[in-house]
Parts: C-alpha cells; sequence; structure tokens
C-alpha cells in the first residue's frame, strides 16, 4: 500500500530523516515508534505532503507521490490525522464532518446552476454518511455542539470520523492515545480495529505502548533520523539497539 524509499529530509543541513526505508502493506495497521526527535513527524509530513523531500520515493498503491501536493494525495486515499488535532472550533461536531468530504457538490459553481436536484442529493448523501459515521465514533449525542466543545479525546474522535468522511485507503494516525482518558481510549482502540477490519491500512506514531502491543502487527522503530529496526513489538521491545535509542533519548 505504502512504500518509503530512501527517503531524507534536511532543515539546514541537518537530517531529521535520513534514508528512510519501508513498506506498509496493504490491510496492515503498523506502528512507527521512537523517542522524541526520532523523525516520525518529519517522516508523516513527507508522506501526506506537508513537506517536500530532500531526497527519495514515495508510493501509495504502487504510485509515485512524492512530488504530488497534498490534497492530490488525500484525493489517491491518503488521509491522516494530527498530534494535536484542529477542527473548526465555531462549527458542529457534525459539520466539521462534513466539511472533509471529498464530493462536495456545493463548490461546482456550473454543476449548482444546471442540477441543482442531483446537487441537492449528493449533499444529502454526505449528510446521512457523516451522520453514520460520526454515531460509528460514538460522538451522536454531541453531534450539535460546536467542536470547540469537546474534550481532547472526544477530538481525537473527531478527527477519525473526518478522515473516515474522505473515504481513505491509508490512514496515518499521529498519537491518537495522547492526552486520552482510558475510558475514550477503549473506544478509540476498538473503532481502530473495526475499520482496519474493512480493510483500511495504518501507520501510527504512538508512544502508548498499551496501543501499540494490542492494534500493531508489527512496529518500525526510528532513532535519530534512522530506521533502527522493525518487528514484532514485543520483540523490538526487547531489542538492546531500541532500548538503547529510548535510554539515550531519556538522559539526553
Ligand atoms: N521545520 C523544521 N525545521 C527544523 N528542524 C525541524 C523541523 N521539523 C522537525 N525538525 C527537527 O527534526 C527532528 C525530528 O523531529 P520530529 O518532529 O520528526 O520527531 P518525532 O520523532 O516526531 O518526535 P516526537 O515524538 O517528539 O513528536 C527534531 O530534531 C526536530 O527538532
Amino acid at each position: 500500500m505504502l512504500e518509503v524509499q530512501s527517503v531524507s529530509k534536511s532543515f539546514d543541513g541537518f537530517r531529521a530523516v535520513d534514508d528512510v526505508s519501508f513498506a506498509v502493506p496493504a490491510g496492515a495497521i503498523v506502528g512507527l515508534i521512537g523517542p522524541n526527535g526520532a523523525g516520525k513527524t518529519t517522516t508523516f509530513n513527507l508522506i501526506a505532503g506537508t513537506l517536500q523531500p530532500t531526497a527519495g520515493a514515495i508510493r501509495l498503491g504502487g504510485r509515485a507521490i512524492e512530488h504530488e501536493p497534498a490534497h492530490r494525495r488525500v484525493a489517491a486515499g491518503l488521509a491522516r490525522t494530527f498530534q494535536i488535532p484542529k477542527p473548526f472550533g465555531e462549527m458542529s461536531v457534525l459539520e466539521n464532518v462534513l466539511v472533509a468530504a471529498r464530493a462536495q457538490p456545493g463548490e461546482r459553481m456550473l454543476a449548482n446552476l444546471f442540477a441543482r436536484a442531483s446537487v441537492r442529493r449528493q449533499e444529502q448523501a454526505n449528510i446521512a454518511r457523516a451522520r453514520e459515521i460520526v454515531a460509528f465514533v460514538d460522538l451522536a449525542k454531541v453531534e450539535r455542539l460546536p467542536a470547540k466543545a469537546l474534550s481532547g479525546g472526544q477530538r481525537k474522535l473527531l478527527e477519525l470520523a473526518r478522515v473516515l468522511m474522505a473515504e481513505p485507503r491509508l490512514i496515518l494516525l499521529d498519537e491518537p492515545a495522547a492526552g486520552v482518558n482510558p475510558a475514550l481510549l477503549e473506544i478509540i482502540m476498538a473503532r481502530i480495529e473495526a475499520i482496519n477490519r474493512t480493510g483500511i491500512t495504518f501507520l501510527i506514531i504512538e508512544h502508548n505502548m498499551d496501543l501499540v502491543a494490542r492494534l500493531c502487527g508489527e512496529v518500525i522503530v526510528m532513532a535519530e533520523g534512522r530506521v533502527l529496526g522493525r518487528g514484532a513489538p514485543e520483540v523490538m521491545a526487547r531489542d538492546p539497539r531500541v532500548v538503547d535509542a529510548y535510554l539515550g533519548g531519556a538522559v539526553a
């Protein structure tokens, strides 16, 4: 589904991502872990298209995307969430999900003029789908509230709903467990599992090892911009290079 090949990114000569290669098979949930500053978020930004790589290739479903703008990658089936969700605070939960729809008939002026009925049907279909997704992530009771009224954990669920609305094939999740209380974390993990069972692939940055151990068949470990290793979470957690990288990070 996703291939990252010899990708590097430098900021003023500093290699935040240094010759990174890995692949994420279709249908998998793969973790991307490593100490602070390892280059995980930069790697996400390179895949999503908010940053351009200094070198290397990125393929989604076999198609080269490293030079495509972010919105084309979304259209190709790539979605991402952020460590700190940024919903439109004044808009309702439902509206926040609705604006993430790929088909926005109201934005096509000519279509509006000539095919009002079909535009209205598409809008109704989008609203119905947004409602379903909001219910799926357990936010139906708060769907009319402004997004700014949600707790941190509910905002993570809203982010999940927004990416689902874009009908992705691959979802990049940036720290879905950060700042989430245990009850909501359980819901988030169950929903990720349910979405994955429908065939959607995940790459997840996460420091919470409970989530990683439960959801991720494999983890890719990064440190200092490079890939240290890859394997089952319980195996990588015992790998001396991985232990060293985390301890190095703790004392640095
Ligand atoms: N825009 C930028 N300009 C300069 N340096 C940057 C920029 N973005 C990231 N870096 C540096 O690149 C390195 C990797 O950062 P990155 O955020 O990718 O790490 P991370 O693994 O996601 O860390 P964390 O777990 O703390 O989120 C860090 O040293 C960071 O300071």
